[in-house]
């Protein structure tokens, strides 16, 4: 259990403060005028990344202070606590070994409550190994002996963000199997999803870690349906396989055994695509590269678990974080990677961010008395210069963000890269210098030339790795889980429940029964409202 320290009483965060009503009005250009190695210092190279920080609100001073910070709420404690499986994870009372997941050595051991959990872990990765090269080489087949063509998966949140946005990712390396992805409880999308497929080589894959999540459920009913509906009275089983920690549940469902994958308890949803919940990245881009995935995220593992906090990626970035949210109060932060490819990595990140640190309570249960997980969001670079950049350059809000980027593109001669690449490093640029109003003799006067301004000092981060593959996207992914663990713990609060969106399920469950039976109970006069009007203007067929 990780003791309670209220970040807000220690002495580095008093100093913080004290040193923030220096740097409040402080210019990042004046900071690069005055000291020509600022780049030098403030930057981290570790195996093929390459994280600049300097183009942020910060002196040496700050890093220093922010690193006292995190002494003093005993950081480097919290993050062996983890990796040794203690339960940090105390209002559910689990371990959180997300970071098991990719222990890929063989003579190693995790024990949580006496019991080593690697074994496991290895016999599910030999079986995730097996059973993808079976479909992919056709000896697993279709209830009529067919190789699979398509393959579902059912799951949401964690059993369905992280693998899609891995296989999106990873396009480059897909193989022919076809691979859709259905979360949302939403009948048009699915309808429209299976219209496309043929029922005889469409293969399902049921992920819920507790297989009572009603979305899943209810969606791999409607799919059990259409493969009936399609095939007839013949034995599908082998159409699916379920991935879960409710194993009874699972074979309630009326899965055979030897379909199911375990879950751990000690692997939280929004952590779980290293495991079986990862077996669609497995068949979508074979064993080998899952496993360079994982490879990846132990990699950085290491390194976080290793390095010293000054030079450690993801404390640094989370420390940054906590220096921009706590003291200058900036409430949102952007993740924008130049590659199309990452086009879903802002919504996984959503997840893992605001679902862990989206809390008010401190680790002994008392409202805390400062700000918690900030706001993240994003969108694939250049686009997002299209769209949003606007508010970033001339906006009255500053939004810190990452800018993540790649050295080398997949195929060599893609051209096209180098004008990537140039508005990554354009942009963040622009954001840091500004620029006067520039005055054009057409713009008849002086009037228009303040529109022209940009005051600069926005800040960001660049993250550049030399090339987007399975082991970089696997120690990206663990470079952004360590952040969000590290801000949790600075933050003194429990980030791996998520008992707010309990609470809304709970709700929603509650409300259908009263539009089956349009019985409207009582509720605030707002959504009393609604639901009457739901009720009275749909059309039942
Ligand atoms: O895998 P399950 O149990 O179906 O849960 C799905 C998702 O629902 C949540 O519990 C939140 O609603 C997530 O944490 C989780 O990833």
């Amino acid at each position: 259990m990780l003791e309670s320290i209220n970040p807000s009483g220690t002495l580095a965060w008093k100093k913080l403060r004290e040193h923030f009503a220096q740097m409040e009005f402080v210019q990042m250009q004046d900071l690069f005028a005055n000291d020509s190695e600022r780049a030098n210092k403030m930057h981290i190279e570790w195996n093929d990344f390459l994280l600049d920080y300097s183009k942020n609100k910060v002196t040496e001073e700050t890093i220093d202070l922010l690193l006292e910070l995190a002494d003093e709420l005993k950081l480097k404690d919290a993050i062996k606590a983890m990796y040794q499986g203690q339960i940090i994870n105390a209002t559910e009372q689990r371990a959180v070994l997300h970071t098991a997941l990719r222990n890929l050595s063989a003579d190693e051991s995790v024990v949580v409550v006496g019991e080593d959990v690697l074994p496991e872990i290895r016999d599910t990765r030999i079986r995730i190994k097996d059973f993808t090269s079976r479909v992919l080489n056709g000896t697993y087949t279709s209830y009529s002996g067919k190789k699979f063509t398509d393959v579902i998966n059912i799951g949401i949140g964690g059993s369905d963000l992280g693998p899609k946005m891995v296989v999106h990712a990873l396009a480059n390396y897909r193989n022919e199997l076809g691979m859709h992805y259905i979360s949302n409880v939403d009948d048009d999308y699915l309808q429209s999803v299976l219209n496309k497929l043929n029922p005889e080589t469409t293969l399902v894959l049921i992920v819920s870690k507790t297989f009572t999540t009603q979305e899943t459920i209810e969606n791999a009913k409607k799919v059990k349906q259409w493969l009936v509906r399609s095939l007839g009275d013949v034995d599908l089983s082998s159409h699916y396989v379920g991935v879960s920690v409710a194993i009874e549940e699972a074979m309630g469902f009326g899965l055979k055994r030897e379909n199911i994958y375990p879950m751990w308890d000690f692997v939280g949803g929004r952590f779980s695509l290293w495991s079986a919940v990862g077996l669609s990245i497995a068949l979508a881009v074979g064993y080998d590269n899952f496993e360079k995935l994982l490879d990846g995220a132990y990699a950085m593992d290491r390194h976080f678990l290793e390095e010293e906090n000054k030079n450690n990626i993801p404390v640094v970035l989370a420390l940054l974080s906590v220096w921009y949210n706590n003291f200058y109060g900036y409430e949102t932060e952007a993740v924008v990677p130049y590659s199309q490819l990452l086009g879903k990595l802002p919504a996984h990140l959503q997840q893992m961010i605001m679902e862990s640190n989206g809390k008010n309570k401190d680790r002994s249960g008392s409202p805390v008395n400062y700000q918690t997980g900030t706001l993240i969001w994003g969108e694939v670079g250049v686009s997002a210069q299209h769209a949003f950049f606007q508010l970033f350059h001339q906006g009255t809000k500053v939004i810190p963000i990452d800018f993540i980027g790649f050295v080398n593109p997949h195929f060599k001669e893609s051209s096209n890269h180098d004008i990537l690449m140039s508005n990554f490093f354009g942009q963040s640029e622009a954001l840091l210098k500004g620029k006067d109003g520039e005055q054009y003799e057409s713009d008849g006067g002086p009037f228009l030339s303040n529109f022209r301004e940009f005051c600069g000092n926005k800040p960001s981060n660049t993250i550049l790795i030399q090339k987007l593959c399975p082991r970089s996207l696997g120690e990206l992914i663990a470079l952004y889980e360590h952040k969000t663990f590290v801000q949790g713990v600075i933050w003194n609060i429990f980030s791996f429940d998520q008992f707010g969106v309990e609470y809304g399920k709970i709700l929603a469950k509650n409300i259908q029964n009263e539009i089956k039976t349009k019985n409207i109970c009582e509720h605030d006069s707002s959504t009393e409202f609604l639901l009457r009007y739901f009720v009275k203007n749909r059309i039942v067929e």
